[in-house]
């Protein structure tokens, strides 16, 4: 092999794989997290959309389902979109399911990726009591979508963020590596897991919360049920 030859294959580098991700405690999965990452996917170039379930939540009491439960129904809400993954990163651990240590690991074992990490406005007005935040933009691009209920204001600390940091999905997915808050608009969904649970408890199961498959899952497995 020619120096030349050698010089041009160490320089081959793999592209670059875009890749969204959706953490949540999915107790259970509802319409409010598959609806919006399907429109993310027809505005923006992503190669997929990984789900990340946690397994202990940060800022919660506790779970209602098992890990492995909200695992399976993390899977059926993905269903046949070939751009939609279950990723059990965060199951591997026995620690609080930080998003920074998530990160960090999904970086040092997808060293091709460039990571995006979607939330609900609800987050994203959050973030500054999340472990470590600041770190985020170090390690991944936000993608932040509206949720009814949460809105923005000047006075909020996290305005300052999206000013500085903000871009529109128009624009197209960041040169950088990190550090962009991209805004991606959607259709407002008003689902949440804490009213799908208080229905659920009476043996309602509200229209159109949900794919069918996952609320089969919940009937054969008898979640959510008032004991
Ligand atoms: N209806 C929704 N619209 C936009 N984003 C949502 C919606 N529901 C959940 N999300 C986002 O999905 C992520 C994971 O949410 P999570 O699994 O905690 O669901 P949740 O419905 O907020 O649960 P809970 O009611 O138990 O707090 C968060 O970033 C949250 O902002
Ligand atoms: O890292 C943190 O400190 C942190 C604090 C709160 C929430 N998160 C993550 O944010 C995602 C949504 O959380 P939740 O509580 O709304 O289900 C989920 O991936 C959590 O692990 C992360």
């Amino acid at each position: 092999m020619s120096q030349q030859q050698t010089l041009s294959n160490q320089r081959v580098r793999p592209p670059i794989r875009h890749i969204g991700l959706l953490g949540g405690t999915f107790d259970p999965p509802h319409h409010g997290h598959l609806l919006p990452l399907q429109e993310i996917l027809a505005q923006l170039p992503l190669d997929s959309i990984w789900l990340l379930p946690n397994h202990i939540p940060p800022h919660k009491a506790g779970t209602h389902a098992s890990a492995g439960q909200r695992l399976d129904m993390v899977s059926l809400l993905c269903g046949d979109n070939t751009r939609l993954s279950p990723c059990a990163i965060e199951l591997e651990r026995a620690s609080p399911s930080y998003t920074v240590d998530t990160l960090e690991r999904l970086r040092h074992k997808h060293p091709d990726c460039r990571f995006y990490f979607i939330m609900g406005m609800d987050s994203f007005l959050n973030l500054p009591q999340w472990h470590r935040w600041q770190s985020l933009f170090d390690l991944c691009h936000l993608i932040l979508c509206e949720r009814p209920g949460w809105q923005l204001d000047e006075a909020q600390p996290m305005m300052a963020q999206l000013q500085a940091r903000g871009q529109k999905a128009e624009d197209g997915l960041p040169q950088a590596n990190s550090g962009k808050v991209i805004e991606v608009p959607i259709t407002e969904q008003p689902w949440s897991s804490t009213e799908i649970r208080a229905a659920l408890k009476h043996g309602e199961l509200p229209d159109g919360a949900m794919p069918k498959a996952v609320g089969d899952y919940i009937h054969q497995h008898r979640l959510y049920r008032h004991r």
